[in-house]
């Protein structure tokens, strides 16, 4: 379902030039759910960004079935985004002029798939119902990083990239939150791709991989 082969990306840092993913290999089936894991600074953020088509990668393919994504124009793969993929990344990129419950459901009405069981049990399971006339600047952390794992389970993807996911989450929130998630993965064989620097967590998912100096093991 997803395939990443040789993937490089180096920053320029002055002079210099720091190199963070130096051949990246890795392979996610439909249904299956990976822990990536690996120190601060390792390059975790780096590599979901570019597995998400938000940034190019110097080298190396990312391929979602037979869709390369590195071959879309910027209007596709904006389209491949919006359609195919559940982001939740460290910063929520929450809307803030719209309300929770709007929130929620923007990006499954632009795709086109908004589901209003779905969108019910989402907020039943995510505990939003009291905060969906809301504002996401009237949220608590925790409470913003709810709506947006909502609103990337809404869309019912075809994979879910999540960065740290439950990060501001209390640990039996944390858990039901990724009981969620493991439940999306299972009723509808998406892919699943978590950074999490949680073993606890980490030992939820199928598969576990490493990312360090630059490479995956
Ligand atoms: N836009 C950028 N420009 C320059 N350097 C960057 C940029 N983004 C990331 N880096 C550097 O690339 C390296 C990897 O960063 P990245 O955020 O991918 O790591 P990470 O494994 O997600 O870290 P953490 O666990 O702390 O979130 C770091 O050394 C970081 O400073």
């Amino acid at each position: 379902m997803l395939t990443v082969s040789g993937l490089t990306k180096s920053y320029r840092s002055g002079q210099d030039s720091v190199a963070v993913l130096r051949g990246v290999d890795l392979a996610l089936a439909a249904g299956e759910s990976v822990a990536l894991t690996g120190e601060s600074g390792s390059g975790k953020s780096t590599l979901l960004h570019l597995i998400a088509g938000l940034d190019q990668p110097d080298q190396g393919e990312i391929n979602y079935g037979d869709v390369t994504i590195s071959r879309l124009t910027d209007a596709e793969r904006a389209a491949f985004r919006r359609e195919r993929l559940g982001l939740v990344f460290q910063q929520f990129n929450l809307i803030p002029s719209l309300t929770v419950a709007d929130n929620l459901a923007f990006q499954s009405r632009l795709a086109g798939r908004h589901d209003a069981a779905w969108h019910s049990e989402l907020i039943e399971r995510l505990g939003l119902g009291r905060l969906l006339k809301r504002y996401p600047e009237q949220l608590s952390g925790g409470q913003q990083q709810r709506v947006a794992i909502g609103r990337a389970l809404a869309v019912k993807p075809t994979l879910l990239l999540a960065d740290e996911p439950t990060g501001n989450l209390d640990e039996a929130t944390a858990d039901d939150v990724l009981a969620l998630a493991n439940d999306l993965v299972r009723r509808t064989g998406c892919g699943f791709l978590m950074v999490t620097h949680s073993e606890r967590l980490a030992a939820t998912l199928d598969r576990r991989v490493n990312l360090h100096a630059g490479l995956i093991h």
